[in-house]
């Protein structure tokens, strides 16, 4: 079986953020055809998008999987509800959310799934954590690597 490296976008904001986040790479790192190789820092995050919610903690997993995209989709969302993710409202407040950021250099877009995520070249608490794993790597669609983005996108003062 082809073993491809993917990267995981994590964040979690309600309840305890750290716990959430280790909870949820250890369930992961032990879920058929996953295997966590890489965890970035944690950082605290002023929310973007829907700002009246509490700061995040995010961060990035590299994984080596066995699973086809939607597999590891299903996986990620599996894992999601486990820690008891409610989608009360889409940008508002979450236990945890793992977000499929990279799945090789592979370029994805049906229905359910779009890879590279559609926003990481604009958020800062995806692309700081996972420069902290692979700066020099090619956003695949982008040509331009993540460090790049991080420049591109501003260092925010609140992300230090
Ligand atoms: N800082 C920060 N802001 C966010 N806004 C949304 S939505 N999210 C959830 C991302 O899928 C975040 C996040 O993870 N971190």
């Amino acid at each position: 079986m082809t073993k491809i490296i993917a990267y995981i976008g994590l964040g979690s904001n309600l309840g305890r953020r750290m716990a959430n986040l280790e909870e949820a790479v250890d369930r992961l790192h032990h879920r058929e055809g996953v295997h966590v190789t890489r965890l970035s820092p944690v950082y605290e995050t002023a929310p973007v998008g829907y700002v009246n919610q509490p700061d995040f903690l995010n961060a990035c997993a590299e994984i080596k999987t066995t699973l086809s995209p939607m597999d590891l989709l299903h996986t990620l969302l599996d894992v999601e509800r486990e820690l008891h993710r409610v989608r009360v409202m889409r940008w508002g407040p979450r236990t945890i959310d793992l977000d499929l950021l990279l799945y090789g250099d592979q370029i994805i877009q049906t229905e359910d799934l779009t890879v590279p995520h559609p926003r990481m070249t604009e958020r800062p608490f995806v692309l700081i954590p996972l420069a902290d794993l692979i700066p020099e790597r090619i956003i695949p669609g982008t040509g331009k690597t993540v460090i790049h983005w991080v420049r591109e996108t501003g260092q925010p003062e609140d992300l230090v």
